[in-house]
């Protein structure tokens, strides 16, 4: 069986972090979203995909070249328009190539496990099988009713809570999808939507089926929700130490703990897993690291800082006796020396003129942003790219990209 995975997308909730990359392309425990995708399915034995792109695509074919690396033969497609996930299906099928085989279609920017996918694989029949999974909120969900297997109703969306099963966004279909995405209408959020697709063939009485999962579907949609993901995975990370990394004898190590090579851990410093430490980073000394941290790589965090719960991306650099708290720091940040990333619990989190309740929360900052000495950035607060934050400020709202404050 060959996949299409649909990676055109912005992931527009995700911003600020996806301004420069694709929410596919934001790494969690240290790999891309898509990246989790494309192992679970080489693990099931698919290598034949065809990749969607859109949206920032160099990143993404630059990342994965032509699937070699991680076991698979990867095709691209070009969507230059994101017109929805209809569109998107529609565009890949004829990559396919010949052949009448059915076919499975996966969201890139969900994180999934080789079993998540497996007994969908098996259990195919009919004209598609769409895979669901249970959740308490759906809402900002496809939402799937169903009797004995069988789709009887998929709902993009709905503002009342109508089923408790949300749709994955994978499924498999047969090669005849093609006739019913053609006739599929605009929706009324403006894209031709595959969701509508299955409610107009559910409505036409086509065998449209659907299969339960309860192993791993993370989605995050928004950008703080990839706290819960890294802390997921982490979960299941091993210890493990490059060679040619180098942890002084007085640091400490507890849990599971993965460094890369040639990091050095310097000494007092104290780190307790799941953690993840990139390759070339400078930890140290005296620093705290707890868990459920991800470090990228070329990172460095200078003497006394502490982070925790906390996702660091490539190049970052925290200069000393910072605190980073349940916080997200981007690509080449510049935190100087007694920057604190705040957390507080309850926050509500405005976005698009609405209040999003957050249990916890710390702070979100998007690439190449500067920050001074002595700054404070307030819980729930989201920075947006290239800012530079004078020291001994405070940020208490969100930063559009490119601002300074004074
Ligand atoms: C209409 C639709 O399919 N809705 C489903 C989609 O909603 P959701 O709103 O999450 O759909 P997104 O717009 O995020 O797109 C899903 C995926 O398709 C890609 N993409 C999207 C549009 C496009 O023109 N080209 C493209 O490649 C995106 O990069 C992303 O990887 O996933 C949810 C699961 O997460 C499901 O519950 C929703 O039922």
């Amino acid at each position: 069986m060959k996949a299409i995975v649909l990676a055109a997308g912005e992931g527009v909730r995700c911003t600020p972090l996806t301004n420069t990359r694709s929410k596919v392309m934001l790494p969690v425990a240290n790999r891309p979203i898509l990246e989790y995708v494309i192992s679970a399915l080489v693990d099931n034995g698919i290598e034949d995909l065809v990749l969607v792109v859109g949206y920032e695509k160099e990143k993404v074919m630059n990342y994965f070249g032509d699937g070699n690396d991680f076991g698979a033969r990867i095709t691209y497609v070009d969507q230059t328009s994101q017109l929805g996930t209809a569109h998107a299906i529609g565009l890949a099928i004829p990559a396919l190539g010949d052949g009448n085989g059915s076919f499975l279609v996966l969201n890139g920017d969900n994180i999934i496990e080789k079993e998540t996918i497996s007994k969908l694989i098996a259990n195919h029949a009919g004209d598609a099988t769409v895979l669901t999974t249970p959740r308490e909120k759906v809402c900002g969900y496809g939402v799937v009713m169903s009797a004995a297997g069988k789709v009887k109703g998929i709902f993009e969306k709905p503002k009342r809570q109508i089923s408790h099963m949300i749709n994955t966004g994978i499924y498999i279909f047969n090669r005849d999808i093609v006739a019913e995405i053609e006739n599929t209408e605009i929706s009324g959020r403006g894209e031709y939507e595959i969701t509508h697709t299955l409610q107009n063939m559910v409505k036409g009485n086509r065998d449209v089926r659907v299969t339960v999962t309860k192993n791993l579907w993370m989605d995050s949609v928004y950008a703080w929700g990839l706290l819960d993901t890294n802390a997921r995975l982490l979960a299941s990370c091993e210890s493990a130490i490059e060679d040619t990394a180098t942890i002084d004898d007085t640091a400490t190590l507890t849990g599971n703990v993965e460094i890369g090579g040639n990091t050095v851990i310097r000494a007092g410093s104290y780190i307790v897993g799941p953690v993840k430490i990139g390759d070339n980073c400078d930890i140290g000394p005296q620093v705290t690291i707890l868990p459920s941290t991800s470090i990228g790589n070329n990172v460095s965090l200078g003497p006394f800082s502490y982070i925790q719960d906390s996702i660091l991306m490539d190049n970052v650099r925290v200069e000393s006796h910072s605190h980073i708290s349940e916080s997200i720091i981007g690509f080449n940040c510049n935190l100087g020396p007694y920057s604190i990333c705040e957390a507080d619990n309850d926050v509500n989190i405005e976005i698009d003129n609405e209040l999003v309740p957050v249990e916890k929360s710390g702070v979100v900052i998007g690439d190449d942003c500067k920050f001074g000495s002595r700054t404070l950035t307030e819980a729930g607060n989201l920075v947006g790219n290239n800012c530079t934050v004078r020291s001994g400020t405070k940020v208490d709202r969100h930063l559009p990209a490119n601002s300074t404050v004074l």
